[in-house]
């Protein structure tokens, strides 16, 4: 908005008045402009707009758009006083049905500035303050509150037709947007009877009914009409009918137009993590079958959530029988396995979540492999997403012994080929950043020792609740 011109606002009758002879000749009883056709691109496409604000495009909500003009003059100062201290304002603010907004404002300024009242038509001697408007629950109907200067006129002194004629096919669209499929209308025909002159430097009032609708059709009628002064009777300027259309088109326009908004370039992890309140970090948990890497890893997870941390696990029974069900168990296979799960678990992580994979990963290649795709992720000043290896420590007599699926035992049947730890390698870490006993300390001691090192490292705030 910009500064506007110093010039008294009188809250007296005559401020109000709009009752100037009409010049003869120039708009008689009756003699109106006709609008007729489907304007889809003129004031058609702005009640199309207006409808998208409403719909999920705006920036801000009825209630916030309200709030947001600051007058920066004592005369757009005055205009705002005025308009809130009428009691027809006063009025509407006590009817529970009517919502106050102040549509222009619901945009973004940079999309304002491109519309035509919000933007072009808005400023000093135009339309002076943002419209204040309330629309009746259910697109029944509106009524909204207008100041115009005198930088818009037709003749001298006197509001340019064309003017009015925006405003009430923006006026009565908006009123029933509420009514209609999608929250959109596009103007199918407007038809428009100058009743009065308007008067420049004035504040107008519009008002909007919905009176019919059928499908994607809603009919309206309004008409514009002075801000009457206490004891007087508002007198009507323009009088207004339009059928508005919601069209077919209208889910799909909303979901091409979302493809043309700008975005924030990517955020960092150290932003994302930041905004979460939380560093994403890769938990990886390896150790022969029946180590404990599951019950540790399931437990740790849920006393990670508890602590209101985001945390995540991945283990067989999400990635074998999804992701991975291409694979075996051959060297080939796990290396591929453990690749893949690799890349999962940075994900997550990068997404500030803590993922927590129990996998064998029997090979140490593939869990340095895993280590250094964590640790390539340091790059434009970013920090490095953490890795912390696991290792699950039990003897390999303790695991057989445990056999909850009776696995070992098949396996020395011969029944499994190439299982872990009896006719297949298990590469011990040599640098993982903790060792849990399962066969020395229960569960919740292993889940202690592992949240009291994240505490001790800072990636984790919270305190272990016990
Ligand atoms: N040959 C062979 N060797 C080892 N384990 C076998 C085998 N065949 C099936 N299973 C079952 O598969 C689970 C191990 O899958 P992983 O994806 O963790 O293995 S690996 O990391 O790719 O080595 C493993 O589960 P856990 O006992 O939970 O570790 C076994 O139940
Ligand atoms: N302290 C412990 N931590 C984890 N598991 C334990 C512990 N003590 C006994 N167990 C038992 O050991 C078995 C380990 O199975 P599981 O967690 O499926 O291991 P893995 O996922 O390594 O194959 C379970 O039956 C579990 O109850």
């Amino acid at each position: 908005m910009r500064r506007a011109r110093k010039k008294k606002i009188v809250l007296t009758s005559e401020l109000f008045s709009t009752t100037t002879a009409a010049p003869k000749g120039r708009i008689g009883r009756g003699l109106g402009l006709l609008l007729y056709g489907v304007a889809f691109s003129g004031l058609g496409a702005a009640a199309t707009f207006y409808s998208m604000v409403q719909k999920g495009f705006a920036s801000f909500t009825d209630a916030e758009s309200a709030k947001l003009f600051v007058p920066d003059s004592d005369e757009l100062q005055q205009i705002e006083e005025t308009i809130n201290k009428h009691p027809l304002v006063q009025e509407l603010r006590s009817r529970p049905e009517f919502k106050e907004s102040r549509p222009h404002l619901k945009m973004s300024s940079e999309v304002r500035s491109r519309t035509l009242t919000g933007g072009a038509l808005q400023g000093d001697g135009m339309i002076m303050v943002p419209p204040v408007a309330f629309i009746e629950d259910g697109g029944k109907s509106i009524v909204s509150v207008t100041y115009i200067g005198d930088k818009l006129c037709g003749h001298p002194g006197l509001v340019h037709g064309g003017l009015l004629a925006t405003m009430l096919d923006e006026g009565l669209a908006r009123g029933c947007f509420d009514a209609l499929p999608h929250k959109i209308a596009v103007t199918a025909s407007l038809e428009i009877n100058y009743r009065k002159p308007t008067q420049a430097n004035s504040f107008l009032v519009l008002r909007g009914k919905t009176v019919k609708v059928e499908g994607r059709k809603a009919w309206a009628e309004g008409c514009i009409e002075t801000l009457p002064a206490p004891g007087e009777k508002p007198v009507t300027l323009v009088e207004a009918k339009g059928l508005f259309i919601s069209p077919k088109y209208a889910a799909q326009k909303l979901t091409l137009n979302i493809s043309n908004i700008t975005w924030h370039p990517s955020l960092s992890r150290r932003e994302r993590n930041q905004l979460r309140s939380q560093r994403g970090l890769t938990i990886w948990l390896t150790g022969l079958s029946a180590s404990g890497k599951s019950t540790v890893a399931t437990a740790l997870e849920q006393h990670l959530l508890h602590l209101g941390l985001s945390a995540y696990r991945l283990d067989g029974d999400n990635v074998r029988f999804g992701l991975n069900k291409d694979l075996g168990f051959s060297e080939k296979d796990r290396n591929e396995n453990i690749r893949r799960i690799s890349e999962v678990a940075k994900l997550f992580a990068d997404a500030s979540t803590i993922a927590i994979t129990s996998f064998i990963s029997p090979y140490r290649a593939d869990r340095d492999l895993a280590r250094e795709l964590h640790a390539k992720t340091e790059q434009d000043g970013d920090e490095p997403i953490p890795f912390v290896e696991v290792f699950v420590d039990v003897p390999l007599e303790v695991a057989e012994q445990r056999d909850p699926k009776g696995l070992y035992k098949k396996a020395r049947a011969g029944e499994i080929k190439e299982f872990t730890g009896i006719s297949a390698p298990y590469e011990e870490p040599v640098n993982a950043e903790i060792t849990i006993k399962t066969h020395e300390n229960t569960v919740e001691e292993c889940v202690a020792q592992i949240t009291n090192w994240l505490i001790a490292e800072g990636y984790v705030k919270s305190e272990v609740k016990n």
